[in-house]
């Protein structure tokens, strides 16, 4: 096999070896060949005036003394006594046209393609033609050629004179056909054509009276002279120009009169989107932009007086000793450690102080962060948290609780102008920073929040914190909170802001959620929204509930297509760990769902959790929630659950907490608000004028409960008849409808839908649009039911 291989390689490289031109040797090719068909072209013409001076000199070639009088001299003559004396005549001028053709090919690089037609019809053309002059001009031997002469001579010893002009219009023929395309439609048209503008310039020229002639003036250069004395009798009289001006608008009147006096209206085609724009405008014009708080619109915010100060109004006291003493301790330690510092600055917070050292140079950063415990140690205190480097600073930080912490009160955060001058979506005033300032975060961006931390250490006061910025920030028509508290005691307080805001699902007492099985259904009942949104936002053709509820504010969205107003969704989760250990998967998998796409239309997540252990935050958790919060934790491993990384551990607890939204790690003192606190806010809320109930979320059938699609006949609703009967007439599968017109709660006319559905009437559940209704009318209805009690 190899040794064939071997064998057959050479002749392979042989065959690949082919004659091809370089691109330069095209360019001088092609310039050759225009020029040699330019030196053609001009020997041709100058031929037939000197080709009987230079018959003598032609067999004289080679004597230098002889002269031709042809442009291009002896080569000239030559050339040209060749071609057209012995040659095809006036048809060798195919050759300087068909090598110029070939040279400009090759110049430009145009490619060979097309080039060999041009030749072979061009070579076809030529023999035609010299037979055609041959046969016609026998007397001029310049005109056919010497081949165009005998041709002639043997076609029609064969064929007679008549057989070769036949075969002379056959030739014509292909010629006209092939080469220049021709077709017997491209005739008639080139005739109606010709016949037409001759007929329209008569008619629509400008006659003017010459004496003897009328002059018909067709064009600016050729007036057409017709004899008035040879054609008197078959021209109508023709009238003198200014009359003709004047006359001609009075026969386009009179033209005009014989018409039938009818109106012809014209339809104004209105484009769809112009109308919509339009509408839209005017409905802002006449009503102003969609108001959402419209419905409360009396609704008032909560006031500051009723939020505690909780001692905090004098700020921060700073103990100057215990500065001092600090700063000496530290500089100290890293001394006996052969540690430098080249400079120490001090920045106090609410509870804890942060030195940042610039060591001396060539001081290794990872020496300090070794020592972390030493220092400890020597500073006596709990909760030392180095940072080395502080990012973007350069420097390295050491957090040193304060011996007397300063409560942040929610007061004093609320109250910042930078809080109240937020310009968030969902604005959260979680505390203040080391610097101490008031740290706001947007929940929209975040775009949900995992919290976790021991038991004691402040969770539910960040929880508390979190829902009343929110509740000092946005009106009920523009959050909606879903509290799902397992202990049962921590968010019952929220119970009075209710039909305000909080969302519930259709057919529950209680707002707030305490049981397992209805948090399933909830969270279930939330993916059900969150598609319906989706939906909502495909049709809108926006992105996100942002951009959806500005465009429903300016009317741009039809209420009556489905559009509504919508309101941020906050879930939030206590003790989550606790539900993860009855639901598992059951809780997982919507929450993960939720998690991974709830984002854009407005759901947001709060999951707090006491155990931070790897089977409660799983992987998939996680991976959704990029903005954690860690109280304080009692191991490092907790620490790592929480923020990939230690220091959740070294914290002090009471509301001592590190926040991360993905990289950086920043150390905040979370605000305090008591409890008495949050039950003045609510009642606050709660006295005002509420909405009839609180939010409805989409209703969910567990598959506990059944699908709903087995009714049996005799187990329906009373009013299933009256219910089918409106459906029907309506041509629209909507519960409210039903609920409207027969006057029935939304959970009987759900139930009623569903035995609809049972029974074929309408179709399945299709998100946010009515269900389609499949029987078309009474009649049908009557026969359907009838049928199904045979
Ligand atoms: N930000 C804070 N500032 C001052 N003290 C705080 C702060 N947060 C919490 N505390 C104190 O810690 C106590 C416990 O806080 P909280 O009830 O929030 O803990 P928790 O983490 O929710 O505990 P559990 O998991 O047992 O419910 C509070 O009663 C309060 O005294």
């Amino acid at each position: 096999m190899a040794k064939k291989r071997k064998k057959t390689k050479p002749t392979s490289s042989k065959k690949k070896v082919s004659f091809r031109f370089s691109k330069q040797n095209k360019i001088i090719l092609g310039s050759l060949l225009v020029l040699l068909s330019i030196a053609l072209f001009f020997s041709f013409i100058s031929y037939y005036f000197t080709w009987q001076e230079d018959q003598s000199m032609l067999s004289e070639f080679a004597d230098r003394n002889e002269q031709a009088k042809n442009l291009l001299n002896k080569f000239g003559a030559s050339v040209s006594h060749f071609f057209m004396y012995k040659g095809f005549g006036l048809a060798s001028f195919a050759f300087p046209f068909l090598l110029c053709v070939t040279g400009l090919h090759l110049f430009l690089g145009l490619g060979s393609k097309g080039l060999l037609s041009k030749w072979v019809w061009g070579l076809v053309f030529v023999i035609w033609f010299s037979i055609a002059l041959g046969f016609f001009a026998l007397e001029q031997p310049l005109l056919g050629g010497l081949i165009g002469f005998e041709m002639n001579d043997f076609l029609q010893d064969y064929a007679g004179k008549i057989g070769v002009m036949l075969l002379l219009v056959f030739g014509l023929t292909v010629i006209l056909v092939r080469l220049f395309k021709f077709s017997p439609e491209d005739l008639a048209a080139y005739f109606k054509t010709k016949q037409k503008p001759l007929a329209t310039e008569i008619s629509g020229g400008v006659v003017k009276d010459s004496g003897d002639s009328i002059i018909l003036d067709v064009g600016e250069d050729t007036p057409v002279v017709i004899d008035t004395y040879t054609h008197k009798e078959d021209i109508p009289p023709l009238k003198k120009e200014k009359e003709v001006k004047k006359e001609a608008p009075k026969t386009a009147e009179k033209e005009a009169d014989k018409m039938p006096d009818i109106e012809m209206k014209v339809e104004k085609i209105k484009e769809e989107k112009e109308v919509k724009d339009v509408l839209s405008k005017k409905l802002v014009e006449d009503f102003g932009e969609f108001d959402p708080t419209l419905e409360l619109g009396n609704y008032k915010f909560p006031h500051l007086d009723l939020l505690d100060h909780h001692g905090s109004t004098g700020g921060i006291t700073i103990n100057q000793e215990e500065l001092e003493g600090n700063k000496n301790r530290i500089v100290e330690t890293l001394k006996n450690y052969k540690i430098g510092i080249a400079q120490i600055k001090a920045t106090i917070g609410p509870t804890v102080t942060l030195y940042e050292i610039v060591p001396e140079a060539g001081v290794r950063i990872s020496r300090i962060k070794n020592l972390e415990d030493d220092i400890a140690l020597s500073l006596a205190a709990l909760g030392i948290r180095i940072i080395a480097p502080i990012p973007g600073k350069g420097t390295i930080g050491i957090e040193v609780p304060n011996k007397n912490s300063t409560i942040v009160s929610m007061r004093s955060v609320i109250a910042s102008s930078k809080f109240q001058k937020a310009e968030m979506q969902l604005p959260i005033a979680f505390g203040k920073t080391i610097s101490n300032e008031t740290f706001v975060v947007d929940l929209a961006k975040m775009p949900h929040l995992l919290m976790a931390g021991a038991t004691g250490q402040g969770k539910s006061v960040g929880l508390n914190a979190v829902l009343t910025s929110l509740l000092y920030k946005k009106h009920p028509a523009e959050v909606k909170f879903i509290l799902v508290d397992p202990k049962k005691v921590e968010l019952t307080i929220y119970n009075k802001i209710e039909r305000h805001y909080l969302a519930k699902l259709p057919d529950s007492e209680e707002a707030i959620i305490t049981d397992t099985t209805k948090v399933v259904h909830t969270l279930n009942s939330l993916c059900i929204e969150m598609d319906n949104r989706y939906e909502l936002l495909k049709h809108a053709m926006v992105r996100n509930i942002k951009e959806y509820n500005a465009k429903f504010k300016t009317r741009k969205l039809n209420p009556n297509d489905g559009h509504k107003f919508l309101p941020y969704i906050v879930l939030v989760i206590d003790e989550f760990a606790d539900l993860i250990m009855t639901a598992g998967k059951e809780i997982e998998t919507p929450i993960a769902r939720l998690a991974q796409l709830a984002r854009a239309i407005g759901i947001h997540l709060i999951i707090a959790t006491q155990r931070p252990s790897v089977n409660v935050i799983t992987g998939i958790i996680k991976a959704n929630f990029p903005a954690r919060i860690a109280f304080r934790v009692t191991s490092k491993i907790d620490s790592r659950t929480i923020l990939d990384t230690t220091g959740a551990d070294q914290l002090i607890g009471r509301g001592d907490m590190l926040f991360t939204q993905g990289n950086d790690i920043t150390r905040l003192q979370c605000a305090f608000v008591d409890t008495p606190e949050v039950a003045k806010i609510a009642e606050y809320i709660g006295a005002q004028r509420a909405y009839p109930e609180a939010f409805q979320l989409p209703e969910y059938v567990g598959e506990d409960s059944g699908t709903g699609i087995a009714y049996e006949i005799e187990d329906r609703d009373a009013m299933f008849r009256e219910a089918a009967e409106v459906v029907v007439i309506a041509q629209q599968g909507s519960a409210s409808l039903i609920q409207r017109k027969l006057k029935l709660g939304y959970n009987r006319a759900g139930r009623i839908i569903d035995q609809l559905e049972a029974a074929g009437v309408v179709g399945p559940f299709e998100g946010s649009k009515a269900r389609q209704v499949l029987v078309p009318d009474i009649y049908a209805l009557d026969q359907l039911l009838k049928n199904e009690t045979k």
